[in-house]
């Protein structure tokens, strides 16, 4: 186990940021906390690292409450969009900070930032200027510096934020092997639902200042609690199961339905729920096509259910005002407790 967070409310005045959040990272543990603008990812972090106080709860260390343990005493790395590189240093000297302060003699250190510098993929620019640096290499600089002192947690917020989409997939994976293989537990605070499936082994949905769903990435995709949830792990459409259970071929996904019994229950479907074929006993008009490299995904209206998105292959041409028949496929549905 390492950090635990248990019942804990971070307030503005009347406004309550943080709502009695509990979750628990443990040792290597990489976590996504995932949520839209303002729903309070970026003040649950800063009280973590103790830059927010706390209202209500306890967060704890390895069983040790944190609450009169100031931020430069955890032990935490922190990261964040704007790397914050003090801009007067150098490469080295930025990269070393954490180490001087802890009082780490000269030799140790030098040593220390050229390791972390050969880690993050900069070896060489230690005596660069800050200001010379691209946006990528200065937060590779501010993920070393981070590094260091060999902190037991990192906390990253929004750390890929600022760059452009090419370096953002690169970093994401360096920065995820780089924790990996220094074993590091890390938060990383991120509105980017692709970047938090792609870097963690956890992820956490947060959403008006509440943790609505935490589980490994591919339990979260199959088993979403809610149409909230749903939604936003990139589920397009909810219908009355009821509705959608003369379609379904899957025996146990039948049963699943058939044993909730409660004529409310809803189903999920991704754009991949729902696919073209002659066969299909679902009428489709096609409204809109839009094109990607490697598919389309087609809006089309089916009577009954109301405008839905289908996934079809990039070569298979439907247009505009075309009559489609569909069917279901279980592998893109997922019942809503
Ligand atoms: N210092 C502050 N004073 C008052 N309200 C604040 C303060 N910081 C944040 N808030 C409010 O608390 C709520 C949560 O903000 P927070 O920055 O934690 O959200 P977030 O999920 O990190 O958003 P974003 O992804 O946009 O950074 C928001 O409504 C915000 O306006």
């Amino acid at each position: 186990m390492a950090l635990r967070v248990d019942g804990v409310s971070v307030t503005y005045g009347p406004q309550v940021a943080v709502d009695d959040v509990t979750l628990e990272v443990s040792s290597g543990e990489i976590l996504a906390l995932l949520g839209p603008s303002g729903c309070g990812k970026s003040t649950l972090l800063r009280a973590i690292a103790g830059l927010e106080p706390v209202r209500h709860g306890v967060i704890s260390y390895d069983a040790t409450d944190l609450a009169a343990i100031p931020l430069h005493r955890r032990g935490f790395g922190l990261m964040f969009q704007d790397g914050m590189l003090f801009p007067q240093q150098n490469v080295g000297a930025n990269v070393g900070y954490g180490l001087r302060v802890a009082g780490m003699n000269k030799a140790d250190q030098r040593v220390r930032v050229l390791e972390l510098l050969e880690v993050v993929g900069l070896g060489g620019f230690e005596s660069r200027q800050v200001a010379t640096l691209s946006g990528g290499q200065a937060q590779r600089v501010a993920l070393a510096r981070a590094l260091a002192p060999t902190p037991r947690l990192m906390l990253l917020d929004e750390p890929l934020a600022a760059l452009d989409k090419s370096l953002r997939e690169s970093l994401l994976i360096d920065l995820g092997s780089i924790l990996r293989t220094t074993g590091t537990s890390a938060i990383f605070v991120t509105h980017d639902q692709g970047e938090a499936f792609g870097i963690a082994d956890s992820v956490a949905l947060m959403n008006d200042g509440r943790i609505r769903q935490q589980g490994a990435p591919r339990e979260v995709w199959d088993n979403p609690v809610d149409e909230w949830v749903a939604r936003f792990v990139g589920y397009t459409s909810v219908l009355p199961a009821s509705l959608l259970m003369p379609y379904l071929s899957d025996s146990e996904l039948r049963t699943s339905v058939m044993q909730g019994g409660d004529t409310s229950q809803r189903m999920a479907l991704r754009p991949n729920a729902l696919r073209p074929d002659p066969a299909g006993l679902i009428n489709a008009l096609v409204q809109f096509v839009t094109l990607a490299p490697d598919h389309a995904l087609v809006r089309v209206d089916v009577r009954g259910w109301g405008n839905m998105t289908v996934l079809v292959d990039a070569d298979s041409a439907v247009a505009p005002g075309e009559h489609i028949t569909l069917r279901l496929d279980s592998a893109g549905c997922a019942l809503i407790p």
